[in-house]
């Protein structure tokens, strides 16, 4: 036992102090996720400038291209993208990476790397020419192949309960990183004239309940009985409706503050607009590790057995007592339809 087991580590430790300090928890890891994290946090700094300029120097707006999802990308999308991909590739740790904007997956060509990356890099991006809060969204797995060749489909299409990591940034009034490790959910403030992250929101907990709801009612004629009936229900109690239209930034203030997030199906999106594995298996990993859900309606999120790398599923996440309302009433639905 070393003289830091035992101490919770206080607000103002630096991110690579705290990831440093975790690993020593664990006398036997080799700390080649450590470093993966590391390459995360060095990628976001650098996004985090770009975004912050990017009124300046002509790098908001369309890039002029669509996305595997038939989506407008906008040139922050791109150059996301390109930022954590090569922070990835360099950093040697991942072999396998799949991005919302890469139909195919990324090899790295680190065939002894031992993780898989999912990644939307940048999540929001309808906010970007608009000064609103946007984000990005990681999940890690080990791979399951051995080492020594490409990262294989098995090694990708894992449930969201094999995750070993997951988080976020919000590139919001200030910048923070939230991740967890399956052993509590902790948020890092970034210090941008220091380059730092540094410890601000230690062992995040989801508020048990909530008074806002957050989801997109201009899609309200499409909802399903059972959201139309949950919705209504929210409004019944008084509950306030808080929709920003960036996934990480809306979920965020739910965890910090209590409310549940919605992206239901839809008439336009039949299946919800959310992508599994790297929108909802991530922050279903961070909701549930500070005590909060995450369901698709039906079953818990992170148990979804993925076909296809860019899958969507409805999402219902956020406070446990909320969620559990809104399954009661989609479970009345199902009946019902029976
Ligand atoms: O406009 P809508 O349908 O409410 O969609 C908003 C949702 O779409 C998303 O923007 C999708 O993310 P991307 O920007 O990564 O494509 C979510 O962040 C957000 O919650
Ligand atoms: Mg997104
Ligand atoms: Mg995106």
């Amino acid at each position: 036992m070393n003289h830091h087991d035992k101490l919770a580590l206080p607000v103002g430790t630096t991110l690579d102090r705290f990831i440093m300090r975790k690993q020593e928890d664990f006398p036997y890891a080799t700390g080649e996720l450590s470093q993966l994290l590391r390459d995360i946090a060095l990628a976001a700094k650098i996004v985090n400038r770009e975004i912050n300029r990017s009124g300046l120097i002509d790098i908001a707006g369309a890039y002029g291209n669509r996305n595997v999802q038939g989506e407008d990308q906008q040139k922050l999308d791109v150059i996301a993208n390109i930022r954590f991909i090569r922070a990835l590739r360099n950093g040697g740790e991942v072999c396998t990476i799949i991005s919302e904007e890469d139909e195919e997956v990324i090899q790295t060509g680190n065939v002894q790397g031992k993780y898989i990356v999912a990644i939307d890099p940048l999540d929001g991006s309808s906010n970007i020419d608009v000064n609103v809060s946007i984000g990005t969204i990681f999940s890690i797995y080990r791979r399951v192949s051995p080492t020594g060749s490409e990262g294989t489909m098995a090694d990708c299409l894992q449930s969201g309960t094999h995750q070993v990591a997951a988080g976020y940034v919000i590139y919001g009034s200030s910048t923070m990183l939230v991740y967890t490790t399956g052993n509590g959910v902790n948020g890092f403030t970034y210090e941008p004239s220091l380059g730092e992250f540094f410890l601000s929101h230690p062992n995040i907990q989801s508020p048990k309940s909530g008074t806002v709801y957050s989801l997109n009612e201009g899609s309200s004629a499409s909802f399903s009985p059972g959201v139309t009936d949950y919705v209504a229900y929210c409004k019944e109690q008084g509950y306030s409706a808080r929709y920003i239209g960036s996934l990480v930034a809306d979920f965020h203030r739910n965890l910090l503050k209590g409310g549940i997030y919605i992206y239901p199906p839809t008439q336009k999106s039949p299946k919800g607009k959310l992508r599994l594995m790297y929108e909802c298996n991530p922050l279903a990993f961070i909701v549930e590790q500070a005590g909060g859900k995450a369901s698709n309606g039906r079953m818990r999120t992170m148990e979804i057995e993925p076909k296809d790398m860019h899958d969507r599923c409805p999402l219902f996440i956020g406070s446990v007592d909320l969620v559990n309302k809104a399954e009661e009433f989609l479970a009345k639905e199902f009946a019902e339809a029976k």
